[in-house]
């Protein structure tokens, strides 16, 4: 899979290309410009070379003009002019020997070089015959014409030379003129190409950053993304574990109430951005009470089941704000409600087995966010856990119940009695506290049941049970012994008041009047009442003196109240159980 290539690495690419090209370009003026230089220096050595030719001519002439002033005057002041010409002379001959621009200029060069040997040679024989012969040889060989002819022919040499120079200068302007020409367009162009070479290398570099930008906001978002995302992760790890502790703590709950204490504690903790309330259904007012609330929520303390849109319809029901969905009535303001917020909010209920339990309901501007939905999944993950969670409460409760409630009476079993008594007992004799115990029969019962039927009997007894209920206190524990036997404990009660109240009872079950097919039972019972610590220390010596003391009360002639002698041994019997 081919690799894309770093950003910073096609800039550097780029700028690499660029510094090789605007070199490249700025090499091109300077390669023109010394063309253009070699040019010039051909033109300056051509001007320099004809000024020595124009020299040439001029010393010759010079020494010829002095030649004849001294052929006539045969003074050698005349001569001077002609001195300084020989003199001169070798070095314009160097300076034109030196590099020839041509052939053709090295041969007129060499005829040029004759010329001036003959007539500097001439010039010489006419100055040594003017002093060795006089004037008159000397006019004759110089009206010899030989010097004029050698001069002639020398400026028609040179004459040729300056044309040839004339011409050659003409093509070196026009190659100038050519060259300066092509060196100032090819440096306009090398600028142009430079500017246009900066403008993109500034464009491929601001494209390149803006990409590098892009790149890094692209990273940063990613990086931001999963930051939040791994503390989504993390809150809702924290999340499960703090649920799982409540599912834990509400296996160990006694009761639906400390069921939904824990649930108030933990909700307050797994949704702390939403304030909510849990219900638990009413079975005996068909109404929702408010077990529960966190987050300072304002719920109302009951709901009628038609009141709320989760409940009607057995699924959650969302509400966002006021935006015209169905608001559920017992989320809407009421004279004895602050008014509603404008957050979403949620109610959920609690199922379990196809029964409604309750519901969840709650609300906070979280719900609405773009992670809402997660968190109402959580929110109904939770529900069907607590649901769950609550039914199990519920069972237990109820097998509980089962366990140490006589199911005829409602009064407690002997089960329940003898754990009780035993705790009771201990407690009395820790706090030399005193406990009494009122153990009462049924007079005549085998005859309610063989006269008006068994249904009779039972009915009768929950006649009963109900007398004893409502004449304990809370502490007091009213149980059915077995049969038509019952037993009340009655925690720091003394023997005397437990006596009375033994009396009182006698009394309201005497007038008992319940009807059976228009028939009306009477019913009487007989009481025997002992008492710790007068009548024993252990649960069996209790028992066995009221059931004694009883017994005595039948023996008595039933329907009254006997107190049981003082300090009986215990025995092992029925009453031990
Ligand atoms: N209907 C009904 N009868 C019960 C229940 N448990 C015990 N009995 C009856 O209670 C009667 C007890 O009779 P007995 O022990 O002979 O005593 P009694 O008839 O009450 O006579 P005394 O106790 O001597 O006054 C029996 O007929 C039992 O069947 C019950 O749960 N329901």
């Amino acid at each position: 899979m081919a690799v894309p290539m770093k950003v910073e690495t096609k800039l550097k690419l780029a700028a690499a290309c660029i510094i090789a090209v605007m070199s490249a370009i700025a090499l091109v003026p300077h390669v023109l410009n010394t063309r253009v230089a070699g040019v010039m220096k051909a033109l300056d050595t051509t001007i320099l070379r004809e000024r020595e030719y124009g020299l040439l001519l001029n010393y010759l002439s010079d020494a010829e003009a002095a030649q004849r002033g001294y052929v006539i005057t045969g003074r050698q002041e005349f001569l001077e002019p002609y001195h300084e010409a020989l003199r001169e002379l070798p070095g314009v001959r160097k300076t034109l020997g030196t590099n020839p621009i041509s052939a053709a200029e090295r041969q007129a060069l060499r005829d040029i070089m004759q010329l001036t040997d003959a007539k500097v040679a001439y010039m010489k024989e006419v100055v040594r015959v003017r002093a060795d012969q006089g004037a008159e040889a000397a006019r004759a060989l110089v009206d010899s014409g030989r010097g004029k002819r050698f001069m002639d022919a020398l400026r028609v040499r040179i004459g040729e030379q300056e044309t040839a120079y004339a011409a050659y200068r003409a093509t070196l302007r026009e190659r100038l003129d050519a060259r300066s020409s092509l060196a100032a367009n090819v440096t306009s162009i090398a600028t142009g190409i430079d500017i246009v070479l900066l403008i993109a290398a500034a464009l491929a570099g601001s494209n390149a950053l803006a990409q590098r930008r892009k790149a890094e906001q692209r990273a940063n978002d990613v990086s931001r993304q999963l930051r939040i995302t791994a503390d989504m992760a993390e809150r809702r790890n924290a999340q499960l574990q703090r649920g799982g502790e409540m599912l834990h703590a509400l296996e160990l709950a006694e009761t639906l109430e400390e069921g939904a204490e824990i649930v108030a504690l933990y909700f307050g903790q797994l949704l702390p951005d939403l304030s909510g309330s849990m219900y638990l259904y009413r079975h005996s007012r068909d109404v929702l009470e408010r077990k529960a609330t966190w987050g300072g929520a304002s719920d109302p303390e009951f709901v009628e089941p038609l009141d709320c849109w989760a409940l009607r319809k057995g699924t959650q029901h969302f509400t966002v704000g006021d935006e015209g969905t169905l608001a559920c009535r017992h989320a809407v303001q009421s004279a004895t409600r602050p008014p509603p917020s404008a957050a979403p909010r949620i109610c959920l209920p609690l199922v379990t087995q196809g029964n409604v339990i309750g519901f969840i309901t709650a609300e906070g501007m979280a719900l609405g966010h773009d992670d809402g939905a997660a968190e109402r999944t959580w929110i109904l993950q939770l529900g069907e856990q607590v649901a769950l969670a609550l039914s199990n409460v519920q069972l237990r409760v109820s097998l509980r119940h089962q366990s140490v409630i006589d199911p005829l009476t409602q009064l407690y079993n002997r089960r329940y009695l003898d754990e009780t008594l035993k705790r009771e007992l201990a407690r009395a004799t820790r706090r030399g506290a005193p406990l009494a115990v009122i153990m009462l029969d049924l007079d005549h019962f085998k005859r309610v049941n063989d006269t008006f039927g068994h249904e009779a009997g039972d009915l009768l007894l929950r006649n009963v049970a109900h007398v004893l209920q409502g004449a304990v206190r809370g502490s007091d524990v009213a149980c059915r012994f077995g049969g038509e036997e019952m037993v009340v404990l009655l925690p720091e009660c003394p023997l005397d008041i437990a006596t009375a109240r033994a009396e009182r009872m006698r009394q309201e079950i005497r007038a008992l009047k319940p009807t059976v097919n228009k028939d009306m039972l009477a019913v009487s019972a007989s009481f025997g009442v002992a008492a710790y610590p007068l009548h024993g220390d252990t649960p069996e010596a209790l028992l066995q003196a009221a059931d004694l003391a009883m017994y005595a009360a039948k023996r008595a002639g039933r329907d009254r109240v006997e107190v049981a002698a003082a300090a009986v041994a215990a025995e092992p019997g029925r009453a031990g159980g």
